[in-house]
């Protein structure tokens, strides 16, 4: 298989991996309509940040679809109906509303008819897409160059899926471990399973062998037992809203990841786009925690696991802050978090 693209714009609509078939089946899955991608998004159909945002502005373009008037303002109100709805799907990776916002600015375009802001918003989105593709090769190389510099070959652990999936291509985590082995500097990629929704076991391990990169897949419970035994050179991870001071939100289980680098002087690095900082808020304890559903927990497959009368918790986040953090890897470079805002031009 070559690349991986997770969301192609296919002529009038949008074809998605259904990564919730993967990796028993690669299955497309067609969207026609904004209220699908809004479903798709929901369903975690489609996941992962900047996919999302990448998703959610195509949405917009088959909202733009929807619409048959010929009066802008009315046209208006229904792209912002539209956005409300794709606002709605998850609240946590501030990536689709980074990209619903670009969308709906783009709409203010002046355009001599209706016709051509709606292909105005169609190459935005385009365009959205094919600059991610651009950002995760940069975050991968700025990534490689600040991996430590022994042993030649390293051991990298990631958590969750942050990698072509997650992204419009390439990956931001996993953007640094392909760029890595590109360059010969990877000895294997040790993926934790991630709990509930297993991303790291059904997704990255998926794209590691699709490429023939070594994978060990942990699960969760294995990660600290693994640092302490000296397997691990450095941790990777994904992000889905950082704060101007650099706590990050990711998927659950990332701030215990980074809990046990600390304890065992491992280097912690997030990778992520600039649309994945928040610049309106300054800590992680501002960012949205979205709560799935208890099924996620108490049902692997087809088998309940959890008897009833039980209560159930379902955070699909955690914020990690910034002080276990050695560097954020982003399109522009390396920031450690106390330079982030400065690095970004935001302070
Ligand atoms: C490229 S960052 C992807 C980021 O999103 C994932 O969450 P989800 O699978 O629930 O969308 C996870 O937090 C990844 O690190």
């Amino acid at each position: 298989m070559g690349a991986i693209f997770p969301v192609i714009w296919h002529g009038d609509r949008v074809h998605l991996i259904d990564q919730t078939r993967l990796p028993a089946a690669y299955e497309l899955k067609e969207i026609r309509t904004s209220a699908e991608m809004a479903t798709a998004i929901r369903t975690m159909i489609v996941r992962g940040a900047p996919a999302i945002g990448v998703a959610a502005a195509f949405g917009m373009v088959l909202g733009a679809q929807e619409y048959s008037g010929s009066d802008r303002a009315s046209f208006l109100a229904h792209l912002e109906a539209v956005a409300t709805d794709l606002r709605q799907t998850r609240p946590t990776a501030v990536n689709l509303f980074w990209a619903i916002d670009r969308m709906l600015s783009a709409a203010q375009a002046e355009t001599a008819t209706i016709e051509a802001l709606k292909d105005h918003l169609l190459a935005t989105a385009q365009a959205i897409a094919s600059e991610d593709v651009a950002t995760c090769q940069a975050i991968g190389q700025h990534g490689l160059a600040a991996l430590p510099s022994t042993p030649e070959k390293l051991r990298l652990l990631t958590h969750c899926n942050a990698g072509a999936l997650a992204t419009a291509g390439y990956g931001t985590a996993l953007g640094v471990v392909r760029s890595a082995w590109r360059a010969n500097r990877l000895e294997r990629v040790y993926a934790d399973e991630t709990r509930p929704r297993l991303q790291g076991a059904k997704l990255t391990a998926w794209e590691c062998v699709q490429e023939g990169i070594p994978v060990t897949l942990l699960a969760d419970t294995m990660a600290a037992h693994c640092m302490q035994r000296g397997m691990i050179d450095a941790v990777v991870v994904g992000a889905d809203r950082i704060a101007l001071n650099g706590d990050t939100a990711n998927k659950i289980g990332t701030y215990s990841v980074a809990l046990a680098a600390q304890a065992h002087d491992i280097p912690f690095f997030v990778a992520a786009p600039l649309s994945t900082i928040d610049t309106k808020i300054h800590t992680g304890a501002e960012i949205p925690i979205e709560e799935r559903h208890p099924q996620e927990i108490y049902q692997v497959g087809f088998t309940r696991i959890a008897p009833a009368g039980v209560d159930f918790y379902n955070p699909a986040f955690d914020v990690t802050p910034a002080h276990l953090i050695t560097g954020i890897i982003t399109e522009l470079g390396v920031f450690a978090p106390a330079d982030l805002a400065r690095g970004i031009g935001a302070a």
